[in-house]
């Protein structure tokens, strides 16, 4: 599969991945890794066939993400954020001729500046932020990217391409406020940022199930490096974390305040423990640096059916994460709709909005797969002044929109390859 041709393409990173992954494990199914029939309507099919297969959140990967929190992270002494200041920083001799670099440049780039000869300001009063977003070439990232550039901030993406493809934001590329670098974040980085974005983690049971030290690794580590990085460059942090650390809840509708009920030794473990994890060391370094701390949590969704789940799209998320990178506000704030739906009726909506043919795989499910999940979001309301716009049929359509342009794009070979 082209998925894993392109794993093979990558850094040591991707390698490390690979010698994870069991050799029996089949690649995971990717809509954007597949040779596509020209038909327009058979993509349909396929993408719901890939939500199936995913076992997660279903409109997480079609264009509708559930429930998030996530942490901010500011050291005490920039009083108010450098982005909300617009001081227009940048580094000197920044690449910028392709829009994408390895590693190894960006570091070539960035070190000496972190070595404490400071950031030079050569468009003062210019509000143009730097911004870093680790996992920005997965579908929320991919999102969260879009709507960066179009802002007009420089966005700098890490990813390792875990499950990220470059696809995702290809059509970036040779814009000079774009950079893509490969990257793992379990190792340390250096660069100059305002903002980072800390979304790089598997996040699917396909994929972590299969690779779970891999990923509480990522968690724990990439997290440590992400959070080091801000502490040293004064950026702002934000984390996106999931509705699984609420794990098989007892409290319903969740709270940010509730603890959640997550079983630590399961299958699901090295995630919902890794995002656990995660969020505590922001909040530990919230402490330990008097930095300020908001968490994001997006709900995934696993079942035969009978669960309920709560499904947001994701344009709804990506305004929620920016509004929240933006504020002042800090520690856990749910953003997710909280229009509550079984499997089934999902399933439903998806046949009456997409597909009337379309057929539904059960599979069995994950253990400690929990039996409600509903965001409590009264806080984002109140303190962010967002809600979610875009319900379940509205978002559904425009999610094959999505998916079809996407396959589409590739197929005309826009993609990259
Ligand atoms: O709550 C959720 O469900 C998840 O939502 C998003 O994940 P999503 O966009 O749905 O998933 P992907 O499309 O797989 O994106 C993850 C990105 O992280 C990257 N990644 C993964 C693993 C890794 O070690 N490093 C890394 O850069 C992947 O290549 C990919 O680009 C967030 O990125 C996750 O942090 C969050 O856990």
């Amino acid at each position: 599969m082209n998925n894993m041709k392109q794993l093979h393409k990558q850094s040591n990173a991707n390698q490390r991945r690979d010698e994870e992954m069991p050799t029996s494990q089949t690649p995971p199914y990717s809509p954007k890794s597949l040779k596509h029939p020209s038909s327009t309507h058979r993509y349909l099919p396929r993408s719901i066939n890939y939500i199936i297969k995913e076992q997660r959140l279903l409109f997480t990967l079609i264009g509708i993400l559930i429930g998030s929190a996530f942490v901010i992270l500011k050291p005490s002494f920039t009083t108010i954020s450098i982005a909300d200041t617009g001081r227009g920083y940048q580094i000197p001799s920044m690449p910028r001729s392709t829009g994408i670099s390895n590693q190894d440049t960006v570091s070539h780039y960035y070190r000496p500046v972190n070595k404490g000869v400071g950031r030079v300001p050569v468009a003062i009063g210019q509000k143009r932020r730097r911004v870093v977003v680790t996992g920005g070439s997965g579908f929320v990232g991919s999102h969260l990217v879009d709507k960066l550039i179009a802002r007009g901030d420089d966005v700098i993406v890490i990813d390792n391409f875990f499950t990220g493809r470059k696809e995702n934001v290809a059509h970036h590329f040779g814009n000079p406020r774009f950079e893509l670098i490969r990257h793992d974040v379990v190792e340390p980085i250096l660069l100059e940022v305002d903002q980072i974005y800390h979304l790089a983690c598997p996040a699917s049971p396909v994929h972590y199930k299969y690779n779970p030290v891999k990923t509480i690794k990522t968690n724990v580590m990439g997290t440590l490096n992400m959070l080091g990085l801000a502490k040293r460059i004064g950026a702002r942090f934000l984390l996106t974390s999931t509705s699984e650390v609420y794990g098989d809840p007892l409290e319903h509708p969740q709270k940010e305040t509730y603890w959640g009920h997550v079983n630590p030794i399961g299958v699901r473990s090295c995630y919902d423990e890794g995002k656990r994890t995660a969020e505590t060391l922001t909040m530990d370094y919230h402490r330990g640096d008097d930095v300020e701390a908001i968490r994001k949590q997006p709900m995934t969704v696993y079942g035969d059916g009978k669960q309920t789940r709560s499904f947001q799209y994701v344009s709804d998320l990506v305004d929620g994460l920016m509004a929240l990178m933006e504020g002042e506000h800090i520690g856990p704030f749910n953003l997710g709709n909280p229009g509550e739906f079984t499997m089934l009726e999902l399933a439903q909506v998806v046949k009456e909005t997409i597909d009337p043919s379309a057929t539904i795989e059960f599979k069995e499910n994950t253990a400690d797969d929990p039996q409600k999940r509903k965001p409590d979001i009264s806080k984002a309301k109140n303190f962010l002044n967002w809600e979610p716009k875009i319900t379940l049929r509205e978002g559904l359509p425009r999610m094959a929109a999505d998916f079809r342009n996407r396959i589409l794009n590739e197929d005309e070979g826009k993609g990259v390859k």
